[in-house]
């Protein structure tokens, strides 16, 4: 099939790679010129593993082509699909204007029969407003399709390839059909529905989803006040098959491009219903409050001390695997100490650059190795579960740092990785380990 991609952020380079991959005569489209040029050079502008290979493979089969032109790779194609950005407004609710503008330019450009399809994250309705706002620019024929998209990053391309279900959402019977056709090598679960209730599956899958985390959190945070083990008690949960083992480690909270952004739509979009959605509410709160864990333990260990310490950290990308930082919970965290007074020495193995280029403030010190930003620090807090920080000697570590005291905000190591250290360890909803570590330090009560 031919297809045309507007917007090569994340969502539209991953799904079109992995459909130039299935074969497809692919044009990604993006309006940003140094992307599409960074692209046509067989460059990568996002880090996501096996991307680049696919990509280079692709071009090279001449599957797969980059462009600003998006009126050729409308006139080329038969499917257009909408994949750019729906930030957030002010308000929480999506910003729609990317996706105006590009529906406006796709019926401008459109030279017949075309499936529309809407893979970016759009409140329910969207679709038919576009369809209507696409009518009123033209006399071609269309059919509207929602196929929202559930990659995660750092495992997108895999998430793209062996996907849990894709979900179509279509009231043109021959729309669909296609839909099954392109997807069909992929997955054997293909839900035909019509389109809000395609709209509305997106944003109920990720408002579950941070549910089960800030659930989690706060049993996290009842285990630290009770004496018990939180990965012991989401292991125990997990196994009851209704429950599932997935999203439920505990942490400093969810971050990044998506849930932040959808659970806070999707409370704009109840009350526009005049529904206050009571419990995403609380979701959010939780959420935004579980980061600051990591500071009422700095606060805890050093007291009125803490301006003027130094607190190395590791991690800042909004989980591992990627570079983006957008709304990762260690920003707000850094930008906090700064403001105490605190002097932070901060390493990411991949998204130091991008974390920097928003950060915003003084007072960081910007490292290029995890031990350059341990080196002579008051404490050291994990912000991030790289796989690097998995291998280090914490015996090694312990000597580097002016004091041996670890906060760590993903429960990345265990009690093995702590014996023969003389580490002050703090977890999340994991007392007993940092009692068992070190005796000398307080167990911290919140
Ligand atoms: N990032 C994810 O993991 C993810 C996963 C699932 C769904 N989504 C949803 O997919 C959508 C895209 O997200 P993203 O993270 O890929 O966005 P992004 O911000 O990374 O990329 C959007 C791209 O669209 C381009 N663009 C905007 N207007 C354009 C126009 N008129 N013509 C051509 N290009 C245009 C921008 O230049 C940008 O490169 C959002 O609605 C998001 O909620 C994102
Ligand atoms: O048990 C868990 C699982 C995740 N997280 C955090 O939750 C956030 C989101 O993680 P994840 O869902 O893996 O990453 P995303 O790439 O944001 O993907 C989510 O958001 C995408 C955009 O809508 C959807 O497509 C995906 O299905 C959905 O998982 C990160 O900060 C994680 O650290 C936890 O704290 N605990």
């Amino acid at each position: 099939m031919n297809i045309a991609i507007i917007g090569t952020g994340y969502v539209g380079l991953v799904s079109g790679v992995c459909y130039a991959k299935l074969g497809h005569r692919v044009v990604c489209v993006d309006k940003d010129p140094e992307k599409i040029a960074v692209l046509n050079s067989g460059g990568i502008p996002i880090y996501e593993p096996g991307l680049k290979e696919m990509a280079a493979e692709s071009r090279l089969a001449g599957h797969l082509v980059f462009t600003t032109d998006l009126a050729f790779a409308v006139r080329r194609s038969d499917i257009i699909m909408l994949a750019v950005g729906t930030p957030p407004l002010p308000s929480g609710e999506a910003n729609l204007a990317y996706i105006d503008q590009a529906a406006i330019e796709i019926a401008e450009a459109m030279n017949g029969y075309k499936i529309v399809v809407v893979k970016s994250t759009v409140p329910v309705g969207t679709n038919e407003r576009l369809a209507k706002l696409m009518r009123s620019r033209t006399i071609m024929r269309f059919d509207s399709v929602s196929l929202p998209e559930f990659l995660r990053e750092g495992s997108a391309v895999e998430d793209t390839l062996r996907p849990d279900r894709i979900i179509v959402g279509a009231e043109c019977e021959g729309a669909a059909e296609q839909m099954i056709r392109l997807h069909e090598p992929l997955t054997e679960q293909i839900i035909v529905t019509d389109i809000r209730s395609a709209e509305m599956i997106k944003y109920a899958s990720n408002a579950f989803l941070a549910t089960k985390i800030s659930f989690i959190n706060e049993i996290a945070n009842i285990c630290e006040k009770v004496g018990a083990d939180v990965t012991k008690v989401a292991e125990g949960m997990g196994y009851d098959k209704r429950i599932g083992p997935s999203f439920l480690k505990a942490g400093i909270g969810y971050g990044g491009s998506c849930f932040p952004k959808d659970t806070r739509a999707l409370i704009q979009i109840a009350g526009h219903v005049d529904y206050e959605f009571k419990l995403l509410r609380s979701v959010v709160e939780v959420n935004q409050d579980q980061r600051f864990n990591v500071i009422r333990k700095l606060e805890a260990i050093f007291g009125s001390e803490l301006p003027g310490k130094t607190i190395g950290v590791w991690g800042l990308a909004f989980k591992p695997n990627t570079d983006d930082v957008r709304d990762s919970p260690a920003l707000e965290i850094i930008r906090h100490l700064v403001d105490r007074g605190v002097k932070a020495k901060a390493y990411d193995p991949i998204a130091l650059p991008n974390f920097r280029a928003i950060f915003g403030k003084e007072g960081v010190e910007w490292c290029n190795k995890a031990e350059e930003a341990a080196q002579g620090a008051d404490a050291l807090i994990l912000l991030t579960e790289w796989d690097e920080f998995a291998g280090v000697d914490l015996a090694r570590l312990q000597r580097v740092l002016k004091q041996p005291i670890l906060i760590d905000g993903r429960n990345m190591f265990k009690e093995e990785h702590l014996a023969g250290t003389d580490f002050a360890y703090y977890s999340v909803g994991r007392p007993s380990l940092s009692k068992g570590v070190k005796e000398r330090m307080p167990v911290l009560q919140f």
